[in-house]
This record gives C-alpha cells, sequence and structure tokens, in this order.
C-alpha cells in the first residue's frame, strides 16, 4: 500500500473528481458522512457537541458533518475561524447549506470570541487538514491552546490541526486529538513517534477514492501489507532436504550476554534455516548445547571455513571489546555475501566508520534509532532520520531495518512501513529474535531486501499472536519465538 504525500492526497481527490467522476461537494459530503457514521455508531452524538472550523475544505467537512448531525437530530454548534482568507467554493456551499438549519454559527475573530468549553463537551476540530501549509501563529494558535485546555475529547477531523502529513511537526501549535479520522488512506505523519502524543486513536475512514490512482503514481513510502509477504513466501517442497534451506552461522554472545546469542539462535531456527552453527565464546559451550540442542556450535578462536555458509547473522550480545571488533573485522574481510548485522556489530562500525564499506552488498542492517544515530549522525526530528535512512539506502548498496513501532525498511532510496507488533514487544531481546529471523530467511536464499520485509512483518505478527495468551506488559521474547509457527501458517493459509 503507497503512502502519499499531501500534494499526491490533493491529486487523488483531483483524480477521483475526473474520473469517477463525482462533483467536489459530493466528495466532501461523503467524506463527511463518514465522520458523523462514526460518530453515531461510537455513540458520541449525546454529548454537547462543538465544531471548529477553518475557511478551507476541512472546515467545509466540518460545516457538512455540523448539517448531518441536525438531520439525525443533533444539536452543535459550530465555529468559523476567521483568519482573513475567503473560503472555498465548497467551504460556501456548506455554510449556505447549514444557514437554515440553525442559528447556532459563530465567527471568532479574536479571542473574546472563543466559547467556554466544558469538559464533558465533544469538540471536532476541522480547522486545517492536509492543506497546512505553515505552523499556526497568532489566533489560530490560541485558537488550538483554548481547544487543548478545555480538558474535552477532540476528534480531529483527517488530520489534528496544526500537522503536516509529509514533513515534521515538532514544535508547532497542534490540536490534541481523542480521535482522529483519517480519510482513504494511512499518511506518514501517523507513523512517526513524535507525533504520537497529538494523533490519540487513528481510524481510517474509506470515502471511495478511484483505486486507479494508485497504480499511476510512484510513492517514497509504503506500507507492508499481509498479501504482499503471502506472496513473497517460498514453498518448502516435499522432496527438499536441510541443504535446500540453508546453513546460517550465527556470530553472537559474550561473558554475560548469552541469552542474546540463544534467543537468535532459536528464532533462526524456527524461521526455517536448514542448519544454524553458533559461533560463541568456548566458555558458554555447554549453555547453547543445553538451550539450543539444535544448533551445532564452533568455538571463538576457531577459524571457519565462512565459504561453507549461506549467510552470518552478527552480533546478538556480541560486546564491543577488542576481541569482538576484530572478529568482526575478520568476517568482513572474508566474506563477501550478504550478512545480518545487528546490535554490537553496527555499535563496532560506528565506532570504525571505514567498516561499513566492507560490508557486503545486500546486507542487512537492524539499528534502532539510537544505533542509527550511532552510525549515520543525529536528527532533530523523526522526519530527519528517517530521510536519513532512505539516503543511506541509496548511499550504500544496503538495506537499512530503522526500528520503532513501525519498523522502516530502506532500500534503494524507497521506504516500506512495517505495520505489525505491538508495545509489548519494546523490550530487551526482541531484536535480537528478529535478527535471528532475517539470519534464517537469508540462509534460506530469499532476496534481502525481501528477507527484511518478511522478517520484520512476521516478528511482529508473532507479537501479536503472543497476545492471546501474554499481555503487553508480560511478553518475552521467547513468546515470539513460540508464536513463529502460527504467524507462518497464517501467512500460508
Ligand atoms: N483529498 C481528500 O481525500 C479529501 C479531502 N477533503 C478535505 O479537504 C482537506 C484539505 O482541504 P484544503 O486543501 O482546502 O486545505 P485546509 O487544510 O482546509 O487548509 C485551508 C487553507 O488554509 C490556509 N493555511 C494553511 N496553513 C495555514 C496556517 N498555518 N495558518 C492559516 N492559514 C493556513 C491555506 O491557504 P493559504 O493561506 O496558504 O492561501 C489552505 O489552503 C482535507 O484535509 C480534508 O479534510 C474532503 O473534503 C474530501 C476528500
Ligand atoms: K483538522
Amino acid at each position: 500500500m503507497k503512502l502519499l504525500s499531501a500534494q499526491q492526497i490533493h491529486q487523488w481527490d483531483a483524480f477521483t473528481i475526473m474520473h469517477e467522476p463525482v462533483a467536489s461537494i459530493d466528495l466532501m459530503e461523503r467524506a463527511a458522512q463518514s465522520c458523523t457514521d462514526w460518530i453515531i455508531e461510537n455513540n458520541l452524538h449525546s454529548k454537547t457537541i462543538r465544531i471548529f472550523c477553518g475557511k478551507g475544505n476541512n472546515g467545509g467537512d466540518g460545516l457538512a458533518i455540523a448539517r448531518q448531525l441536525i438531520e439525525r437530530g443533533v444539536n452543535p454548534s459550530v465555529f468559523i475561524l476567521e483568519f482573513g482568507a475567503k473560503g472555498t467554493d465548497d467551504f460556501q456551499t456548506n455554510l449556505n447549506r447549514l444557514h437554515p438549519l440553525t442559528t447556532e454559527i459563530y465567527f471568532l475573530q479574536s479571542e473574546d470570541f472563543f466559547p467556554e468549553i466544558q469538559k464533558e463537551d465533544l469538540t471536532i476540530d476541522a480547522l486545517f487538514g492536509s492543506g497546512l501549509n505553515r505552523p499556526l501563529t497568532g489566533l489560530s494558535a490560541s485558537l488550538v491552546d483554548h481547544i487543548n485546555n478545555s480538558g474535552a475529547e477532540v476528534i480531529a477531523i483527517d488530520v489534528p490541526s496544526g500537522m503536516f502529513i509529509d514533513k515534521s511537526s515538532l514544535g508547532n501549535r497542534l490540536i490534541k486529538a481523542t480521535y482522529t479520522l483519517t480519510f482513504q488512506s494511512l499518511k506518514l505523519n501517523f507513523l512517526l513517534a513524535e507525533n504520537a502524543v497529538w494523533f490519540g486513536y487513528v481510524e481510517v475512514l474509506d470515502i471511495r477514492l478511484h483505486h486507479a490512482f494508485l497504480q499511476e503514481i510512484d510513492a517514497d513510502f509504503n506500507l507492508l501489507d499481509k498479501h504482499f509477504i503471502s506472496r513473497h513466501l517460498i514453498d518448502r517442497k516435499p522432496f527438499s532436504h536441510k541443504g535446500t534451506f540453508g546453513h546460517a552461522l550465527l556470530v553472537a554472545g559474550n561473558k554475560g550476554k548469552m541469552g542474546a546469542a540463544v534467543l537468535a539462535a532459536r528464532s533462526c531456527l524456527r524461521t526455517g534455516v536448514g542448519l544454524l552453527t553458533t559461533f560463541i565464546p568456548e566458555e558458554a559451550l555447554s549453555i547453547m548445547q543445553t538451550a539450543v540442542p539444535e544448533a551445532m556450535v564452533l568455538v571463538r578462536g576457531e577459524n571457519p571455513d565462512l565459504d561453507k555458509y549461506n549467510t552470518l547473522g552478527i552480533g546478538p550480545g556480541l560486546g564491543t571489546a577488542d576481541d569482538a571488533v576484530s572478529l568482526l573485522k575478520t568476517m568482513l574481510e572474508k566474506y563477501s555475501q550478504p550478512v545480518v548485522l545487528d546490535a554490537d556489530a553496527l555499535n563496532i562500525i560506528s565506532g570504525n566508520k571505514q567498516l561499513l564499506k566492507q560490508v557486503p552488498q545486500g546486507s542487512v542492517l537492524t539499528p534502532h534509532p539510537k544505533e542509527f544515530d550511532r552510525l549515520f549522525g543525529e536528527s532533530p526530528n523523526d522526519f530527519e532520520r528517517l530521510q536519513k535512512a532512505i539516503d543511506a539506502s541509496k548511499e550504500y548498496p544496503l538495506i537499512i531495518i530503522l526500528k520503532g513501532h513501525y519498523s522502516l525498511v530502506a532500500h534503494n532510496g524507497k521506504g516500506w512501513f512495517n505495520t505489525t507488533g505491538n508495545a509489548g514487544m519494546a523490550t530487551g531481546g526482541t531484536g535480537d529474535v528478529l535478527t535471528g529471523i532475517i539470519t534464517s530467511l537469508l540462509a534460506q536464499k530469499y532476496t534481502p531486501f525481501i528477507a527484511a520485509c518478511i522478517g520484520v512483518y512476521v516478528h511482529g505478527m508473532a507479537g501479536d499472536l503472543a497476545l492471546a495468551y501474554q499481555s503487553e506488559e508480560s511478553l518475552l521474547p521467547s513468546d515470539i519465538i513460540e508464536a513463529l509457527g502460527t504467524a507462518f501458517n497464517q501467512l500460508r493459509s
């Protein structure tokens, strides 16, 4: 699923108007109707409702919602923010349609006109939508403060006012929404942690924009979906044998950090690798052989023939001491197939940036935001970090997974967001599980990009499935590993 920029969203609107065809005012009516229906279905219409409108089409939506609520026996009051601009045509038409039905329409020319809002009221924010082109100031900003300070629940129409769709809103004056009803599809702004406190619960309302438009446009960002993942799973043929599914070498673990190696080994095996060898410190031999009897073990100091392996997974629990640094250097010098680099492997590279150039083409890096910043430099906000990940995927022939609530797979200058997973997964060890999964997929000869996509998706999906018998508090990385089987079964069904 493509994620569109603000400009593309306006083009989609125009495309639908031309090709359905539908009049612009009727498309607004449809959008407003989906909001009105949602408000009634969720039983929010019994509250005192105050609708705040700008004079663009977002405000037009607000006016249409007001009329539709009146037609359903609800009596909202409407407040129109006067900020000098002339209303759009559809705003004006809806204002004309509303006038005969109510006297509760007020124009806000200064703060003196702001209405009192009780905590128990419901406010609808239709001030600014995707047409926002600069941060809010003056009267608009004061109105946003007034609404936020009331403590009343807020439904933001399309986007919380003050929030940009496709650039950072950090430091902007923003409506703090309880719910955001956004039209047709998720947008980039809803995928970033820095915006999460402002948009509340997000519901995507289908307003039947023309699907043909999506085939025509090129999007920089996409959402991974189940269909895409299922389509790329390779069948396990009846006559296959363990050699068919590759041999992975997992370079992981150090004193006090063998748990990371064990988790990565177990998730690698549960993802279907044919053979797994772990390359661990000698003193941890019995830990690994006991915890993961399915894995073979080589101990550090031995000199493995790397050509035997279809891929390497390097990093979980490795540490960053000198022995780990020289081990990573040797691996990168000797091995030329795509590998997975995580955790301490990334931290070592941050301290030895020249190593980045030695990482084999097609390798998958899985940094969390802090690791990413150490590798590629700090960013003032989430949008810039995202852009840096995209830029790095152009500069280096690598796949970069920027981990987060919606992890981003950056490849060849484009980004794919993962949609599975939950807050319970924000705990130590889940990254090791992901490394094991992707290492396994690479060994099975998935292309690195597909391995990264399937990896993040199935990892999050297993985390979601594990919530059937765990809570977000109690979820452990081992539960994710246990649920991998169900996740793969569901993806193949
Ligand atoms: N596409 C769809 O799917 C559908 C979209 N629909 C709806 O249309 C909405 C988009 O409407 P829109 O384009 O008229 O823009 P909107 O956000 O109302 O802003 C209005 C004007 O405000 C101005 N302005 C900007 N920043 C400002 C600031 N800081 N302070 C003060 N003024 C500022 C700027 O004008 P300017 O001042 O730059 O001339 C801008 O043009 C969309 O979110 C959705 O609700 C549905 O009805 C149908 C289906
Ligand atoms: K809004």
